[in-house]
């Protein structure tokens, strides 16, 4: 078990989960996947637990911050000294994910602060996604030369419109508004409800998962928690989405540049300092991800992020590879300028694209042959 998984279950039978490592933003390592995967199964398996409820630690005490996502500096230092237990986390980190959408008891994550790839890895499979004001939630890959994985294909492919690109290629954060308008929150708490939100899941009374949802349904209506954003609050202008929704990035960037809104020129600024060869590969992720089931968008997600981390067929080394690179420069160095190679969307190929999609395994030895 880790340190840095405070785990209890309550009398009345829900499992709450604690995420303990504020100093990193309750990133997670491979021992706090393999204690959450642990936990859950048992709780899982165990007729007498009802509920389950993950929240973070923040520098001020419980909640304030989520999950920043996966340990960072782990992948950087792994990598390089081409430690094997890189692709160990990958693996179990996204069949935890999977075992977290296919839950068969609610799941309840209190998505406070700072929520971002792994940190919505392990919520947005969840039947309660909780947000708050203090919400700062993101799929942010493409600034460290990652794409959006931990399902991140699966759930922001399922956004309406072409938001999930938008979010996707740019790795914009966005609240508790926008969360709730595009699917990828359930309800909006005021942060300072969830204290009482939490000692409550320990005395509602039911016998039966079923029973424990709708008696922690009631509790959220008297709380008056929202289940819809702000009347009139327009989390994204309807040029820029316009402009994702174009066939390749070329014609993204093109839209961004005729629109010529404030709006759009931001975008475009950003979408400029992401790593212009994850930018064409998750727009390919996202679009194929739209016909898969979550399993399948799994495997691809396994077969990418072996490519990023292992890029021989760019002729690179994994000291080479545009991840090692973004992280570099956002968590080791802190320089904040990445040597992207392509350095421009321009430069990208479909030729660098494609081999992302080709899996490195036959079927039958598939990492991830057993998540159905
Ligand atoms: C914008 C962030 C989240 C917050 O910025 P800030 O200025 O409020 O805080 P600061 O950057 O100073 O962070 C405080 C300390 O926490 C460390 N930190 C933050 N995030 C991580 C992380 N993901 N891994 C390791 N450590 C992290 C940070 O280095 C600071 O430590 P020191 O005080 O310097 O010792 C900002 O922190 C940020 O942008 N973080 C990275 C967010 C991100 O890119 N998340 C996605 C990661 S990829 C992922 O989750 C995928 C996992 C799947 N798989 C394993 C299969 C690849």
């Amino acid at each position: 078990m880790s340190e840095l998984v405070h785990l209890e279950r309550t009398p009345n039978g829900v499992g709450r989960i604690t995420l303990t490592r504020p100093k990193a933003l309750n990133a997670l390592d491979l021992g706090m996947v393999r204690a959450l995967t642990q936990a859950l199964r048992a709780w899982r398996d165990d007729p007498t637990v009802v509920a389950v409820a993950i929240r973070g630690i923040g520098k001020d005490g419980p909640f304030g911050a989520f999950c920043a996502g996966g340990d960072i500096r782990f992948f950087h230092q792994a990598a390089l000294a081409g430690d094997a237990r890189l692709e160990d986390f990958f693996t179990e980190e996204y069949a935890l994910n999977h075992l977290i959408h296919t839950y068969p008891k609610p799941y309840i994550a209190f998505m406070d602060g700072v929520v971002m790839g792994g940190g919505m890895g392990i919520s947005q499979g969840g039947r309660w996604r909780i947000v708050t004001e203090r919400t700062k939630m993101a799929m942010p890959e493409t600034n460290i030369g990652l794409f959006p994985d931990v399902a991140g294909g699966y759930f922001l492919s399922r956004c309406p419109g072409h938001v999930g690109e938008y979010l996707g290629l740019t790795g914009a954060v966005i609240g508790a508004d926008a969360a709730l308008a595009w699917g990828l929150a359930d309800r909006a708490a005021p942060a300072a409800d969830l204290p009482r939100a939490w000692d409550a899941l320990a005395q509602l009374d039911a016998d039966s998962p079923a029973a424990f949802d709708a008696a922690w349904v009631a509790w959220m209506d008297a709380a008056g928690w929202r289940s819809a954003p702000v009347a009139g609050a327009v989390p994204l202008a309807s040029e820029v989405q316009a402009a994702f929704a174009a066939p390749d990035v070329a014609g993204i960037v093109a839209a961004l540049e005729a629109a010529g809104t404030d709006a759009a020129r931001h975008t475009l600024t950003v979408l400029r300092q992401r790593c212009p060869l994850m930018v064409h590969v998750v727009l390919q992720q996202i679009r194929r991800a739209r016909g898969m089931t979550l399993a399948d968008e799994l495997r691809m997600e396994r077969d990418l992020v072996r490519h990023c981390f292992h890029p021989h067929h760019l002729g690179r080394s994994p000291a080479q590879s545009e991840t090692v690179e973004g992280i570099r420069a956002l968590a080791v160095d802190k320089d904040h300028q990445p040597r992207w190679n392509p350095a421009r969307l321009e430069d990208v190929t479909p030729a660098m694209v494609e081999p992302f999609f080709v899996s490195p395994w036959p079927a039958y030895a598939h990492p991830l042959r057993d998540v159905a």
